[in-house]
């Protein structure tokens, strides 16, 4: 069976998308998904994600891990509402469910600016922080980020079970002005570090826009400029909380599922 995906990238966080409205997963969807997602056996990605039809919604956005686990995404959402305009669904406006509850979103021409859910706190861990945006995020703050173990540090917090039975996504936080941090992101699900994390740096840019009394914050990661804007509200929670940032379209093409996922598991064996 074949399927035409689309492939979208929003700072170098890259997803393959497929319209549900014409696919549906088939009856062993964490193996599809894998092979997919592959970087050598499939078209490779952090993610997949179906836009399916929703009532009282414009779409509905169902997130996939490489790893096939499914949560909120941030620069996938932004990919989806990009995906949504190239396939007509919507024009410069949305409303449109994911995971995580409804979301507004906007876009103009490649940059998409997108509602986050409310945030009811931050929670301070010694010098370290929780903030869950739709996806849990352990935010830790460096002065080297360029030179610090990511991938070591990351994957010991990520599977710290005892503190995060479910695990969590681990973000280093470098200061560079007032109203700007550079971070960098290992992401629970695909098990790496990523080029960026859209909950990831929303979470950031909470907690550094609260320790300065900032409420818009740029952000580097390696795969680009984002920018994250909020309120507080007096009950240290924080809303109508927007990332923008650019979402592109990188290629499409068709891939058949049935014959590859063998080879996906074979490999897994070794
Ligand atoms: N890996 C995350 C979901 C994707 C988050 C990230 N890609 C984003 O842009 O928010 C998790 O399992 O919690």
């Amino acid at each position: 069976m074949d399927i035409r995906f689309y492939k979208y990238q929003g700072t170098g966080n890259d997803f393959i998308m497929v319209d549900g409205r014409e696919f549906s997963l088939g009856d062993d969807p964490i193996s599809q998904i894998k092979h997919l997602c592959h970087r050598k056996f499939g078209i490779g990605a952090d993610g997949l994600i179906l836009l399916q039809e929703k009532a009282g919604y414009d779409f509905e956005m169902c997130y996939y891990n490489a790893d096939g686990s499914q949560s909120m995404c941030g620069n996938g959402a932004r990919c989806a509402v990009a995906f949504a305009s190239f396939l007509g669904i919507i024009t410069d406006k949305t409303h449109f469910l994911a995971i995580d509850g409804p979301h507004q979103a906007s876009i103009s021409g490649e940059w998409v600016a997108l509602e986050m859910g409310d945030v009811q706190k931050i929670q301070p861990l010694g010098e370290e922080f929780f903030v869950d945006t739709g996806s849990p995020h352990h935010i830790v703050f460096v002065e080297e980020l360029q030179q610090h173990d990511v991938l070591g540090n990351g994957k010991k917090i990520r599977h710290d079970v005892q503190r995060y039975p479910q695990g969590t996504n681990v973000n280093f936080v470098q200061a560079l002005a007032k109203n700007h941090i550079q971070v960098r992101t290992f992401e629970r699900g695909v098990e790496d570090e990523t080029l960026s994390c859209g909950t990831g740096v929303t979470a950031c840019a909470l907690v550094y826009g609260a320790q300065q009394q900032q409420n818009s914050i740029k952000i580097t990661t390696l795969g680009g400029n984002l920018e994250v804007r909020f309120t507080e509200d007096n009950k240290g929670g924080f809303k109508n909380i927007v990332l923008a940032g650019p979402a592109k379209q990188v290629f499409s093409g068709n891939i058949s599922l049935t014959a590859k996922v063998k080879d996906l598991e074979n490999l897994e064996k070794r």
